[in-house]
């Protein structure tokens, strides 16, 4: 059925004109909506049977804001002439400056521009738990109707500052308490309600309020400056390299000096140059790229329904199982926690309580929400308990005989219905699965570290996995607030594969005889939260031993070799678990480089003997960053040419998510795009022909650069899904 996009508007009897938004699923304000906002405000602003007007969105939605697509169309197209006018000609001239009083009814959300137009409106009448907000620094762009000017003087100066520049959305409540929402009514009187209350603005008994026009939150100019001083040290310490937060602050600090309506101008000229910035490009692709992974063809798409899910047993107490069943309790759903014996149940109990505990102190849970979270767990030894659970997920250590011993007792214990599902983070899950008849509802589902805190869940799917089991894992993933992307069966799978070659090339930049707390800093410092060395230390080196041999396994022909990492374990450095790696971790203080690392290091180079001429070699942070990442780019592309993922932008959201490659670039495909696979091929191969074939471009990136073909372009050779 096609959607009904449009604006309406209905005069009452009493003389109000009550204009509705209408584009579902979340009235985003597009062209159209534009359009006829400005045509139905002229309109209402001419009829003299018109006295008040009340502004609403349909369906219990008032707004999400500025239609994103438009976005993705000017960085596609260039064009700026797509964004139409409406800063001054609606949101000044015929909203906030009509002389027929205006009332905003908020339902469900005013986001983005849907909040912009409630600020321009005269009051604002809101239900309970709306969500209040202006998002769009995380869009690369800057609030453009009006918000970076209404919001500091309806809600102070600090407060708005806080809301803009850490995207932060209020509840209606907290937005009554701030001023923001002038009365907070049940859902069904908030029509009512905005109608009587714009009558008696009209009428003269409530105040004719215009919130570019007002001061009285806005403070003397030296408290103001003292504010902004602030505001531009968060913002360069959250977004050292995003240009729209400074960019912002500078708006909001027009307006304090010259007015608001200065302010209004300068926000359009600087939002014109922002939407057209790399970051905002790769903020918006991120947006879009995160929604796409909700369709799985042949899943998502063939009329299943997902079963509910509402007790679940995980296998194994340790870092992974404890994370996820505090994920799974949070969104109270039944956990069963299994360990061989009690002084591991024991710890595997304490472990959970801890993340409870440590999400209570950060203010992050309430205490009585942790104590009910808590009184859905049990910690068990055998499986009496797993006969009605509707799902396991084993997470024990990467041992293939282990994992298929588990999968083959389970399979006799659990009901048919049962999901049995693997956190596997290496092992190929039709050899997990191989000694069971239950292969169709075998699935992996691969958290990331720490599993109750990072946002990616990571859903693998075997060639037997059945799409229903798929669908189920996607909408547990949604109740557990995880971004899940379906991804194909193959060693690492998409995130921890195209990631391998992270840490081997720093290896191999070290073994060169770059210092590696330069390259540690020089990754930090291109956006990545942690480099190779800082990674591997908080991952643990005994884990890197582990799976090694594994990779070696499949993917040897590409492989650099470093003795390090046995050297550092050696020496007794397991990175932070035992306080020594590259870094030393003290309590309470920020890992320090450790020098006497460096004797290690200097082991290595000598082992592996690669340094020409035995001399460090030379080179620019430029080569450094191309050196670690152009390897990750070329492993995304065979599994783009595998067809591991689905889709390019499935990789970006997962390397965003998964390994916090930084947003603002897109994601990995996407950032190798803006550079160019031409580009990449050349370096690659000319780093090969100089270091080897850890270097050797790929065949599909070779094939993309000849052809001029970007490496998202989808023509997937083979898939896996
Ligand atoms: C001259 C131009 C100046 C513009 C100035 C203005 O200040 C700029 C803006 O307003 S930018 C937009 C600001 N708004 C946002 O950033 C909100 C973005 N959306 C969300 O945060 C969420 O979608 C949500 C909270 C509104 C709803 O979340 P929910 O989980 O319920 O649903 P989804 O996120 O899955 O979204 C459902 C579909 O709706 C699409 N969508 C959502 N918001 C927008 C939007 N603003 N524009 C276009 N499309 C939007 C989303 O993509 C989903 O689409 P599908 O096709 O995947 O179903």
């Amino acid at each position: 059925m096609a959607k009904k996009i449009g604006v309406t508007m209905e005069v009452g009897n009493d003389g109000v004109a009550v204009i509705t938004i209408s584009n579902p699923p979340v009235n985003s304000l597009a062209s159209p909506i534009i359009s006829g906002l400005k045509e139905k405000f002229r309109d209402a602003n001419q009829r003299i049977d018109v006295k008040a007007i009340v502004l609403i969105g349909n369906n219990g939605r008032f707004s999400g804001g500025f239609d994103i697509n438009v976005f993705q169309q000017v960085h596609k197209t260039g064009d700026l002439s797509l964004m139409p006018e409406v800063s001054v000609e609606l949101v000044c001239n015929l909203m906030e400056d009509s002389r027929k009083p205006l009332v905003a009814a908020v339902e469900g959300l005013a986001l983005g521009g849907g909040l912009e137009l409630a600020m321009a409106c005269h009051a604002r009448v809101a239900a309970p738990k709306a969500q209040l907000g202006l998002p769009e620094l995380t869009l690369g762009v800057i609030p453009g109707f009006g918000g970076t000017q209404r919001l500091p003087r309806l809600v102070g100066l600090a407060k708005a500052t806080d809301m803009i520049l850490l995207s932060k959305s209020i509840s209606s409540e907290e937005g009554q308490k701030l001023g923001l929402i002038d009365a907070l009514v049940p859902p069904g009187d908030v029509l009512s309600t905005s109608r009587k209350w714009a009558l008696d603005i009209a009428e003269g008994r409530k105040p004719f309020l215009r919130s570019l026009h007002r001061t009285d939150k806005i403070g003397s100019l030296s408290e103001a400056r003292a504010i902004l001083k602030t505001s531009r040290q968060l913002a360069k310490k959250i977004a050292p390299n995003m240009p729209q937060h400074h960019a912002c602050i500078e708006v909001i600090e027009e307006g304090i000096i010259h007015g608001g309506y200065s302010g209004v101008l300068k926000e359009a000229e600087v939002f014109k140059q922002l939407v057209l910035s790399d970051t905002a490009k790769g903020l918006v692709h991120v947006f879009f790229a995160q929604r796409a992974t909700s369709k799985v063809p042949n899943v998502t798409d063939v009329g299943l329904k997902p079963r509910p899910i509402k007790k679940v047993a995980v296998i194994g107490g340790g870092l992974m199982g404890s994370g996820i069943a505090t994920a799974l309790l949070l969104s109270n759903i039944r956990v069963v926690l299994k360990e061989i014996n009690s002084e591991y149940l024991m710890k595997g109990i304490k472990s959970v309580e801890a993340n409870m505990k440590g999400l209570v102190s950060r203010g992050k849970l309430t205490q009585d929400k942790a104590g009910k979270a808590l009184s859905l767990f049990k910690g068990v030894l055998d499986y009496t308990e797993f006969k009605d659970v509707d799902m396991v997920i084993e997470a024990v250590i990467e041992n293939i005989q282990l994992k298929q011993n588990i999968f083959k007792e389970i399979e006799k214990v659990c009901s048919p219905h049962c999901i049995l599902a693997s956190n596997t983070s290496t092992i190929d899950l039709d050899v997990i699965g191989e000694k069971t008849n239950s292969k169709d509802r075998i699935v992996g589902a691969h958290f990331f570290s720490p599993a109750h805190l990072m946002p990616l869940l990571e859903i693998v799917r075997s060639k037997n996995t059945s799409a229903q089991v798929i669908l189920d894992l996607m909408a547990v993933g949604k109740a557990i607030k995880k971004v899940p992307v379906v991804v194909g069966n193959c060693i690492g799978f998409a995130v921890n594969r195209t990631f391998f070659p992270y840490s081997q090339a720093a290896h191999m930049l070290a073994n060169l005889g770059v210092d590696l707390f330069r390259i540690d800093s020089v990754i930090t410092s291109f956006g990545l939260p942690l480099g190779p060395f800082q990674l591997g230390d908080l991952a643990g080196h005994g884990i890197g031993l582990a799976v090694g041999p594994i990779y070696a396994k499949v993917y040897g022909d590409r492989m650099f070799r470093s003795p390090m990492t046995e050297l550092l374990l050696k020496s007794g450095r397991n990175g932070k678990i035992n306080g020594k790696g590259y870094y030393i971790y003290e309590k309470g203080s920020k890992p320090k480089p450790d020098p006497s690392v460096l004797s290690v290091v200097e082991e290595s180079r000598k082992l592996t003997n690669i340094m020409p001429g035995g001399k460090p070699i030379s080179v620019s942070d430029k080569e450094i960053v191309e050196m670690i990442l152009f390897p990750v780019v070329n492993e995304a592309c065979r599994v783009l040419d595998e067809g591991v993922v689905i889709r390019a932008s499935d990789l970006d959201i997962a390397s965003v998510l998964g390994m916090s490659f930084p947003s603002y670039r897109g994601g990995i495909v996407f950032w190798a795009d803006t550079v160019g696979p031409k580009y990449i091929y050349e370096r690659l191969k000319r780093l090969s022909e100089t270091y080897g074939s850890f270097f050797k471009p790929s065949r599909y990136l070779e094939e993309r650069a000849m052809n001029g073909m970007l490496l998202s372009e989808s023509k997937s050779s083979r898939s896996r899904l």
